[in-house]
């Protein structure tokens, strides 16, 4: 997501120093959102179809490649750049879809793993 602007590299700059949570990146998408008045673009449908395209982006880089190891360890610097941003954008997509949906996403989650770890205890 390009944000556009000469305060780009500032902005980046100053969000790195935060320790960034969702509940921030979810405020700066609906700024992001309100400052283009693409609020109206913003429905569930929209925004879900929107993130499973940039799934689909994540999966054209993957595929033909055969299994890769952990870590991507012979990937070049501009490949890992390109596969960061798809993961962001899905990661963007769903934190704005949850908004717009009224979850708190932070809290669904944590209680998920609760759940999960009650389905799948610990072996002995
Ligand atoms: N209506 C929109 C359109 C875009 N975005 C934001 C969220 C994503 O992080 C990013 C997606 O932008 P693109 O649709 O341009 O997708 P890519 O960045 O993947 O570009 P491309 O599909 O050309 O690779 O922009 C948004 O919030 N709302």
């Amino acid at each position: 997501m390009s944000m556009g602007g000469g305060g780009e590299r500032e902005e980046i700059e100053e969000v790195k120093m935060m320790d960034v949570g969702l509940k921030d990146l979810s405020r700066k998408l609906e700024e992001f959102a309100k400052e283009r008045d693409w609020e109206q673009y913003h429905s569930p449908r929209n925004l879900l179809l929107a993130m499973v395209g940039e799934v689909g982006e994540i999966s054209e880089i993957f595929q033909w490649m055969g299994e890769v190891p952990k870590g991507l360890p012979d990937w070049k610097e501009s490949d890992k750049e390109h596969l960061g941003e798809e993961l962001s954008d899905v990661l963007l997509y769903l934190i704005r879809l949850a908004d717009i949906c009224g979850i708190d996403l932070a809290d669904a989650a944590i209680k998920k793993l609760v759940k999960n770890a009650i389905k799948y205890p610990k072996p002995l």
